[in-house]
């Protein structure tokens, strides 16, 4: 299978003398619809890891591909296309906008999109209906439970029909049942869409068979279980 994305030999260092090392050579694959579960403890380095393999953060050292084209040596204008199209973002904390709708949030990333959509409603309303928050379109966020806030986060970051998606503490906030709801969802969606995902978790065992398990020590991605 090809891969869509690949980290080669990422390291980071923050500080005016580089003195903090965060990622060590780091190197990563994604193929289309597979999942990868990055776990590690708080600190170790998974937030920055995926900030860089998401077009977020530049590395120290080392190039992140996304389809062969070396995403941080693109133009700012393709670097935030393949952001804002090919990738998508999940949260810990949703960072849904509280003065929009759940539609209009969901709606959002179109209205940077040059693309036009047919029929913009529709598409809303069907992923809407598929990720069970229909009922929910007209409110504003607040109005939502912290699951049905994730959901409609995740609509957000599926209406541009992304290849990847990158999910950090997706289930963070929210109680056991609610995350194992929200794990299923995202388990279903890598299979009826062939989406990629790319999830870090301090949990253990969060997923129970993603096709790639990683950990990550002190700024160093180990992988400890392949499920293909
Ligand atoms: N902008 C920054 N400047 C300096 N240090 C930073 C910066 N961003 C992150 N760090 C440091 O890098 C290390 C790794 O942080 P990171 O957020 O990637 O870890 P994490 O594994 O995602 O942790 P958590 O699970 O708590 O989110 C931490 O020690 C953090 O303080």
């Amino acid at each position: 299978m090809a891969a869509i994305l690949r980290a080669v030999e990422i390291t980071k260092d923050y500080g005016s003398n580089r003195q903090k090392k965060v990622l060590e050579k780091t190197n990563f694959m994604v193929e289309k619809g597979t999942i990868h579960v990055i776990e590690g403890k708080s600190g170790s380095g998974k937030s920055t890891f995926l900030s860089i393999i998401g077009g977020m953060e530049f590395p120290t050292s080392g190039k992140v591909y996304y389809q062969h084209e070396s995403l941080y040596e693109l133009s700012d204008a393709k670097q935030s296309l393949i952001r804002g199209e090919k990738f998508g973002f999940v949260f810990q904390s949703f960072q849904l906008i509280p003065e929009l709708t759940v539609y209009e949030n969901i709606e959002l990333p179109l209205k940077f999109q040059k693309k036009k959509e047919f029929d913009l409603k529709a598409k809303i309303k069907e992923l809407a209906n598929e990720l069970g928050i229909v009922h929910h379109l007209d409110k504003r966020p607040s109005f939502l439970s912290g699951g049905e806030q994730q959901r409609a986060a995740i609509a957000r970051a599926l209406i541009t029909e992304p290849d990847i998606l990158f999910a950090d503490e997706p289930t963070g906030n929210l109680d056991q049942i609610t995350t194992k709801s929200i794990v299923n969802l995202l388990i279903k969606l890598n299979k009826d869409k062939n989406l990629s995902l790319v999830i870090v978790t301090h949990e253990t065992n969060l997923f129970p068979t993603p096709h790639y398990l990683y950990s990550m020590k002190d700024g160093v991605l180990k992988g400890i279980k392949s499920n293909v």
